[in-house]
C-alpha cells in the first residue's frame, strides 16, 4: 500500500472512529471486518499479522502501538529475553489429549492466554474494543479493559459476551475513580487491575507527542468517562496519572468497591511482598511493554523472584515481549498462572478487525499446544521449571 492511500485509511479510521466522537461508524473502510484480499493462511505467525497491520495501519497509529521509550532498551529485553530460555522436553508420552485449562479466582478458563489492557483502540480499527471483546468472547479469552478504552466497560459488556477485568488509571480525583469502579461493577466486572507502573508519563519521544497531536486536534474520546463529562474529555487539571499514589491504594480500593484488586506493574521481590502486605489480590508482572522506565530487565527475568517471594499466595500473571506459544510456555514454567499480551492481538485489530484478532489468539494457541505436546505436556499444570533451561 503507497503513502498515499495509508494516510487515506489514517484520516479515514480517524474520522469514522469515534475520536470525532458524533460521527457514526457505519461506513468505515471494513463493512465486514475481513479483507477479501488478505489469504489468512499466509498469515502464519504474530509477525506475518504485524506485517500487514503496518500495511493496513496508518503510520501515526503505528507509531503510537508500536512505541517504546528512549532507547527502547527495555522493549527490546522483553522480547529478547525469551530467547535465552530453553525447554527441556520429555519423551515418549502420550499427548493425544492436551488440555490447556486454568483456574484463576475460583474460575475456569479454556486458555492461560489474557488480552492487557491497550488504551485508544479505536486508533487501530474502527470498530476498537468491541471487536477485540467479540474476538475474545468468541475464542473464550479474557479481556482486560483499559481506563481509557474508547469505549466504556458498560457498553463493551452491552455489546459483546465477552469477561471482562477492568484495568484502572485511578485519576487524581478519587470522585471519579469511584464513578469508574461503580460502572465497572455494575457492568459485572469481578476484578479490577491496578495499573502502578505509571506515576508519570515514560519518555515516548515519538509515540506521546502523536498521541497528543491527535487528542488535541481531533477530540479522542474515553468511553469510560462519558458519564462524568459529556464528551469523555477530560477537563484541563484532571489526569489519569496520578503520582501521589501509593500502597495505601490498595486498602482505598477493597474499602470502596467489591471487586478483587490486581497490581499490575510489579517487577521485584519487594514489591511483591508489600502486594502480599496490603491485601492484594493478584499480581501482573509487567513494565507495562517497555514504555515507562527505560533500562528494565525483560519481565520473563522478572517472574522468578516473584513467583518465589508470592510462594503461591496468589496468582502471578505476567506480560511484555509474548510473541509465541513457547514464550507461554517458558512463562507457565516459571511459574505465571496466566500470561497476557498488549501489541500482538492490536496487529490483528489493526490489520483485520475482530478477524484479525481471533487469528492472532488462533496462533498463539495452536502454537501452545503443539509446543506442550513436543515437550511432552498434557496440561498447563504439569508445566514446571524441570521444563525450562536458562
Ligand atoms: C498501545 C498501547 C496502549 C496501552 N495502554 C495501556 C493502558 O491503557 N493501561 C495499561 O495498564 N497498560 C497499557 N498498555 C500496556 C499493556 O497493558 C501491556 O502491559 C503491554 O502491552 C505488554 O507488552 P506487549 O505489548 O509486548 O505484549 C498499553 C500498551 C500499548 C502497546
Ligand atoms: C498514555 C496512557 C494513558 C495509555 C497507556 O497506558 C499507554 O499508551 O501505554
Amino acid at each position: 500500500m503507497n503513502s498515499e492511500i495509508q494516510r487515506r485509511h489514517f484520516i479515514k479510521w480517524i474520522g469514522m472512529s469515534g475520536l470525532y466522537m458524533t460521527l457514526p461508524i457505519a461506513g468505515c473502510i471494513r463493512e465486514n471486518e475481513a479483507s477479501t484480499e488478505v489469504d489468512l493462511t499466509s498469515l502464519r505467525n504474530v509477525f506475518d499479522v504485524e506485517k500487514l497491520s503496518k500495511k493496513e495501519m496508518g503510520e501515526d497509529a503505528l507509531l503510537y502501538l508500536n512505541d517504546g521509550v528512549e532507547d527502547r532498551l527495555t522493549l527490546k529485553a522483553n522480547v529478547e529475553a525469551y530467547k535465552k530460555i530453553q525447554i527441556r522436553a520429555r519423551r515418549l508420552i502420550d499427548v493425544r489429549n492436551v488440555s490447556t485449562g486454568i483456574e484463576l479466582f475460583g474460575e475456569s478458563w479454556d486458555s492461560p492466554l489474557i488480552l492487557s489492557p491497550v488504551g485508544y483502540q479505536q486508533l487501530f480499527h474502527p470498530h476498537g474494543e468491541i471487536a477485540t471483546a467479540k474476538a475474545a468472547a468468541q475464542k473464550k479469552h479474557l479481556m482486560m479493559v483499559s481506563s481509557v478504552a474508547n469505549h466504556s466497560i458498560s457498553t463493551i459488556a452491552d455489546k459483546t459476551q465477552a469477561k471482562l477485568w477492568f484495568q484502572l488509571y485511578p485519576t487524581t480525583d478519587r470522585k471519579i475513580t469511584k464513578h469508574l469502579l461503580q460502572q465497572a461493577e455494575n457492568s459485572g466486572c469481578k476484578v479490577c487491575v491496578l495499573t502502578i507502573d505509571h506515576p508519570v508519563l515514560g519518555n515516548r519521544e515519538v509515540g506521546i507527542p502523536l498521541l497528543r497531536k491527535i487528542m488535541s486536534t481531533r477530540k479522542l474520546k474515553m468511553g469510560n468517562f462519558e458519564g462524568i463529562f459529556p464528551d469523555g474529555i477530560m477537563p484541563e487539571g484532571t489526569s489519569v496519572i496520578d503520582p501521589s499514589m501509593t500502597w495505601d491504594m490498595v486498602g482505598w480500593l477493597k474499602e470502596n468497591c467489591g471487586m478483587k484488586i490486581i497490581l499490575k506493574g510489579i517487577v521485584t521481590k519487594e514489591d511483591a511482598a508489600l502486594a502480599v502486605e496490603y491485601g492484594a489480590d493478584g499480581i501482573v508482572v509487567s513494565n507495562h511493554g517497555g514504555r515507562q522506565l527505560e533500562s528494565n530487565l525483560g519481565t520473563i527475568e522478572c517472574l522468578p523472584e516473584v513467583v518465589d517471594e508470592i510462594d503461591g499466595r496468589m496468582p502471578v500473571m505476567i506480560d511484555g515481549g509474548i510473541r509465541r506459544g513457547t514464550d507461554i510456555f517458558k512463562a507457565l514454567a516459571l511459574g505465571a498462572t496466566a500470561v497476557c499480551i498488549g501489541r500482538p492481538f492490536c496487529w490483528g485489530l489493526g490489520a483485520l478487525g475482530q478477524q484479525g484478532v481471533e487469528l492472532v489468539l488462533d496462533i498463539l494457541m495452536t502454537e501452545l499446544k503443539r509446543d506442550m505436546q513436543l515437550a511432552g505436556v498434557t496440561s498447563i499444570q504439569q508445566i514446571t521449571k524441570d521444563y525450562v533451561r536458562s
